[in-house]
């Protein structure tokens, strides 16, 4: 049994965060454990507090899993503050274990889960210790200081976010406009690069869809999957859990974490060579 890791916050309401890394870990046969680094009070319709937990027990739950288990891969979430992304960084970054992190910075709702003083701490402790980097388009303009507005401008994004040392990113697209397709582009430090494209579904229930791609990916990863690969089974695993969406709650609903394991209707993702 492979074991994985998620450090991140709590959503109360289930769909994103550590909740929902977590049904994700189950669905795909990985052990999941978790370091919780703040409490989100939150539901479908926006997040109405968060309670950053203390820094030196979120390094206490890190010692805690690193003194016990052999993690297969590290995923981390909503890291919230400059101290807390300093604190995990030094604790994971000589361990020799893929890490996939997803630069969580603004719930749907618009609240800040990143404070603004923690990007720069992103940019210098947490990217050159990714394996990859999954930011939407709002996160990727941030961590890259430009705007992006086109298909060179997510190619020059890419670059320089290589060029802070990830191996590998993953510029999800759901925040595109375009009507017909959800794509995804990838770019790893050798030069490959290819895009993932699925059918867009007109769904408001688009809650946690960044934290399950990672979350599926990271499980993809510790199973032994090759990075390719894994990407394009995560990218499959978020098409079906949003197709399939169970609409919950009265606002942005959370995505479907069983329809993958249940194969309810086999998702089509079209990789396209760049
Ligand atoms: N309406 C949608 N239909 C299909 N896929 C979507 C939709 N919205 C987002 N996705 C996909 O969900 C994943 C998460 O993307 P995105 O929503 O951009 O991230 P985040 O949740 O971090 O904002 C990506 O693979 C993206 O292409
Ligand atoms: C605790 C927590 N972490 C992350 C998100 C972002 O969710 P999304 O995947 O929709 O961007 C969230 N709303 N709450």
């Amino acid at each position: 049994m492979r074991i994985v890791t998620t450090i991140a916050g709590s959503d109360s309401g289930g769909g994103a965060g550590i909740q929902a890394d977590l049904k994700t870990f189950q669905e795909l046969d990985v052990f999941g454990t978790s370091v919780i680094t703040a409490l989100t009070a939150q539901n479908t319709l926006g997040v109405s507090g968060v309670l950053p937990i203390e820094v030196s027990f979120i390094e206490k739950q890190v010692l805690a899993l690193l003194e016990d288990f052999p993690l297969s891969a590290i995923k981390t979430g909503m890291l919230f503050s400059s101290k807390i992304i300093q604190v995990i960084a030094s604790q994971i970054k000589d361990l020799e274990i893929p890490l996939i992190v997803d630069p969580v910075m603004i719930a749907k709702g618009g609240e800040n889960l990143l404070q603004q003083e923690a990007i720069e701490a992103l940019r210098i402790y947490l990217l050159p210790l990714a394996t990859v980097l999954t930011p939407n388009i709002p996160e990727a303009e941030v961590l890259t200081g430009k705007k992006i507005e086109s298909i060179a401008d997510i190619k020059h994004a890419a670059e320089t976010l290589i060029r802070l040392g990830v191996q590998c990113v993953v510029i999800k697209g759901g925040h595109l406009v375009d009507e017909k397709y959800a794509t995804d582009y990838v770019f790893f430090n050798n030069g490959r690069t290819f895009s993932m494209q699925a059918k867009r579904i007109n769904t408001k229930n688009t809650h946690g869809t960044g934290c399950t791609f990672s979350a599926a990916l990271t499980a993809f990863i510790a199973q032994g999957l090759p990075l390719e690969q894994a990407i394009i089974e995560a990218k499959k695993f978020i098409q079906m859990a949003i197709t399939h969406d169970l609409n919950i709650g009265n606002g942005h609903g959370p995505t479907n974490h069983f329809a993958y394991r249940k194969n309810m209707e086999i998702s089509e993702v079209t990789v396209l060579e760049a």
